[in-house]
């Protein structure tokens, strides 16, 4: 299932509202300065009126002047404020969704990221938040200011003269109907438009996650179709809303203009008959005039509700992914703390309803302290018991411990913060060697830093590096080798305490000398903590304290290398290929 197809629930307007809530003063404030910059102006036509008054009957016009002269300034000045007002809100309700929406994805759960594309989540915050500034200073102020000065200028122009008026609202109804036909075909347009640049996200994350592979293996025209086409058909769409948008502001100039040259002829057939003074007529028609305005901004904040609407709905549909509940988090275990036991019984697990399962009926104990290996075919299940310890998913049936008390007992921060977890791939983020070995534990001191290094044997790395510890390891760690970044990252476990530590190995043939340094690190540490090993290479595990041999997704021995190698015919073969089985049958 894609990201898309989850339902929403919540109308774009409630979530609006729910953004917009928290700044509700400011854009209150907001408005009500765009609304005294249409009041100043709403008075012009008035003054204006005065001041062919004042000509007709020879009186002075200076007042008059003056009054309008004010009016304009004071117009300008009050715009401009309300204006600053209404986009420093705006800015600030894209803070609050881009920050909601940040936290919410750090929390999601593993299976939603498992079914969603990474750069169409990064799409949701960074594109698709930026489109609430335009709805709502356009949108929710537009509609408000704009149909308030709509209401006021209306009921001015009854008061001028309702015949006039009669003609006016006659050419708007026309055009709104027009309207309602246009307005949805921007909604799905600008939809299309916002799923093609989550699109191009995601290829974008993908290609750049892997661009080594996809130079070597010459796909890069292949991934610019790619990239290109997603470009396109944002682009396709973009123009499509912009049409219909243009459209729509279109129709309502041009109702404007039918209407000023319908009040033009009747108004002189009403001058002429001596129904209405020449100074009606040109007030009314500066009212017509002034209409544009309000009824330019309605339009407006209509058809840039229909962008916002769309953009809302991804944002919604981002919200709505499951997640772990927000919680504080957790305190490291304290220096000393105890190792951690471990025990699974009877588990089963599938990733997915429509997937087949993976763990069928798992079942192990691991007493605290020592390390223990699981091994056995690729697929068998090894990383999935390291992902349900983390509670990355749960089990559909069957008890997974840790120091005897069910792991759905457990807070998820306290949890993890007793486990400390090496991937097989060990990322390692940008940055200085310093911040990634401190992600886990920002606050460890020089002291503990040192020791991690050591026991990891990465001290001499440090000291050979020109930068020692604040030397920029490169995107991804690109400038550590395997080996290096696989104890970079058993450091910044260990550098948390762990009581459990799960290191999933590398499937990447370390040379000799690093797997040898990962052998003796491993060994260390297990003399404090409980260590459970995902090994690839038995040479890594001969000395575990025991061994648990997985294969189709049951454990079907558990044993010593020595006890293994003659008690399970799959481990004496997996033994067999690695060279080891002779060598260890030769000895007494
Ligand atoms: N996120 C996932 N979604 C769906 N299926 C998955 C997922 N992760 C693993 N699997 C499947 O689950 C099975 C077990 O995978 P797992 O990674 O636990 O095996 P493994 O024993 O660690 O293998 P290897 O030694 O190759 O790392 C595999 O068939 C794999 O395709």
């Amino acid at each position: 299932m894609s990201i898309a197809e989850t339902e929403t629930a919540t109308p774009a307007w409630r979530q609006l509202l729910g953004y917009v809530r928290p700044h509700r003063w400011s854009l209150f404030a907001g408005a009500l300065l765009s609304l005294v910059t249409g009041a100043t102006g709403l008075l012009l036509p008035l003054v204006a009126r005065g001041l062919i008054d004042d000509l007709s009957h020879d009186r002075a016009i200076t007042g008059a002047v003056l009054a309008m002269s004010a009016l304009v300034v004071a117009n300008a000045a009050v715009g401009a404020l309300g204006s600053y007002v209404l986009t420093r809100t705006a800015e600030s309700v894209v803070l609050g969704a881009r920050r909601a929406l940040s936290s919410y994805l750090l929390r999601l759960r593993i299976t939603a990221v498992d079914r969603s594309e990474p750069g169409d989540l990064m799409a949701r915050i960074t594109s698709d938040t930026t489109l609430l500034r335009a709805v709502t200073t356009d949108s929710l102020v537009g509609l408000g200011t704009g149909g308030l000065t709509l209401v006021a200028t209306v009921v001015m122009m009854g008061l001028v003269d309702a015949v006039l008026l009669g003609v006016t609202l006659a050419v708007i109804l026309g055009a709104g109907v027009v309207l309602g036909v246009i307005v949805p075909r921007i909604n799905k347009a600008s939809r299309q438009a916002q799923d093609a640049v989550g699109v191009m996200g995601s290829s974008l994350e993908r290609i750049l996650g892997a661009l080594r592979t996809v130079k070597a293996s010459g796909a890069e025209h292949w991934e610019e179709r790619t990239l290109h086409e997603a470009a396109q058909e944002s682009w396709r769409q973009s123009v499509r809303a912009a049409k219909w948008s243009a459209a729509a502001g279109n129709t309502a100039g041009l109702s404007m203009q039918i209407a000023f040259i319908t009040v033009l002829a009747v108004g002189g057939a009403r001058v002429a008959t001596g129904a209405i003074d020449v100074g009606t007529l040109v007030a009314f028609l500066l009212f017509v005039f002034y209409l544009m305005s309000p009824i330019q901004q309605v339009v407006g904040a209509i058809t840039q509700y229909q962008t916002g609407a769309a953009a809302l709905t991804r944002i919604e549909e981002a919200l709505r992914l499951p997640a772990e509940p927000a919680a504080e988090a957790a305190p490291l275990p304290s220096p000393g703390a105890e190792p951690a036991a471990l025990a699974f019984d009877d588990v089963r697990f599938r990733y997915a309803d429509d997937l087949p399962y993976v763990h069928h009926g798992v079942t192990f104990t691991v007493p605290a302290q020592g390390m223990t290996a699981f091994v056995g075919p690729s697929g068998a299940g090894k990383t999935t018991v390291f992902s349900l310890i983390e509670r990355f998913y749960d089990p559909e049936s069957g008890v997974i411990t840790l120091d005897g008390r069910d792991l759905n007992d457990w807070e998820l921060p306290r949890l993890r913060a007793a486990i400390g977890y090496v991937e097989q791939d060990a990322p390692v983020l940008s940055g200085s060697l310093r911040d990634n070995l401190l992600l886990g534990n920002p606050e460890a001191d020089e002291d503990a830093l040192a020791r991690v290094l050591k026991t990891t044997r990465l001290d001499g790395l440090v000291a050979r590096l020109p930068g020692g510890l604040d030397t920029l390891v490169g995107h991804r760690g690109t400038k550590l080798s395997g080996g290096e970044r696989q104890r970079v990252a058993i450091a910044r476990a260990l550098l948390r305490r762990p009581r459990l530590l799960l290191l999933d190995e590398a499937t990447s043939q370390l040379d000799a000398v690093n797997e040898a340094a990962l052998r003796d690190t491993v060994a260390d540490v297990a003399r404090t903590t409980t260590v459970l090993v995902v090994a690839h290479r038995l040479s890594t595990v001969t000395t575990a304290d025991r061994i648990v041999v997985m294969d189709a997704g049951r454990v079907r021995a558990v044993g010593t290398h020595r006890e293994l190698v003659t008690a399970d015919p799959l481990y004496a073969e997996l033994a067999a290929t690695q060279f080891l089985a002779t060598a260890d049958r030769a000895r007494p």
